[in-house]
């Protein structure tokens, strides 16, 4: 496993990772792997017409997502430079085996595992989790037009994939620490308190990393 601290913020849509991995990055002088979503030309479609316009979004986040991985471990991993990012590469799998017909999933899956099974894995995760109703209000207030049209059910089953995904990454990777933040309780946007508290947690995990390498 590489040593050099890779930090992901993972977790639902709105919950809060951009937000969280750009505070670590600034605090922890990190570089930054920010995943784009703009610039997905499908997504729009995608919330629109799921079934129709799925493959061509799963494949798109994935293709950019391995050319930024491919980046950062050129530039930044291998010159043990450390990282931390706004997502983990498996979240393509937790949202493509929903969107996906399992024909479809099989085959994206075996690119998915092509594309990515040498690229560096994050080292530490912070898993954020919140309620439906704070996921939904944070969606708003960020205010993406593409996004107006997600629905409460797509969202309330994505936080329940992700609930079952960390489950079976925790007992897959016990070596992988993960830590578990209710997003709902810690407001690290408005209080210096809460993401001191977070920063204390992510120091701690750091080091204790660098003990045991
Ligand atoms: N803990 C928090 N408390 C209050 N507002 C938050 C919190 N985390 C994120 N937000 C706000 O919610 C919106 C979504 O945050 P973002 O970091 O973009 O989420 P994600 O990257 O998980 O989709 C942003 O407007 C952000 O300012
Ligand atoms: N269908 C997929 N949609 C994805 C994927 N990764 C992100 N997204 C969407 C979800 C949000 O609308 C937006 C930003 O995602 P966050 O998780 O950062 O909130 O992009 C994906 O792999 N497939």
């Amino acid at each position: 496993m590489n040593q050099v601290p890779f930090i992901t913020v993972e977790g639902p849509i709105g919950v809060g990772k951009t937000t969280l991995a750009t505070a670590l990055s600034t605090h922890f002088n990190y570089h930054l792997l920010k995943e784009i979503v703009d610039e997905n030309p499908f997504l729009g479609k995608f919330y629109e017409n799921i079934d129709e316009w799925s493959f061509q979004t799963e494949m798109f986040f994935l293709c950019n997502r391995y050319k930024q991985l491919k980046d950062i471990k050129d530039r930044y991993i291998l010159n043990d430079m450390p990282v931390v990012a706004d997502y983990h590469i498996f979240k393509n799998l937790i949202f493509a085996s929903k969107s996906l017909e399992a024909p479809e999933y099989k085959k994206y899956e075996q690119i998915y595992h092509i594309l990515t099974d040498d690229m560096p894995r994050p080292n530490i995760i912070i898993y954020l989790r919140a309620s439906l109703d704070t996921l939904l209000k944070r969606i708003e207030k960020r205010g993406r037009e593409i996004e107006k049209n997600i629905s409460p059910l797509y969202l309330e089953q994505l936080s329940i994939d992700y609930d079952l995904k960390m489950q079976a990454f925790e007992k897959q990777h016990p070596d992988i620490p993960i830590l578990h933040l209710d997003g709902d309780q810690l407001d690290f946007v408005h209080n210096k308190n809460d993401l001191q508290y977070i920063i204390d947690m992510v120091t701690t995990s750091i080091q204790t990393r660098s003990t045991k390498a």
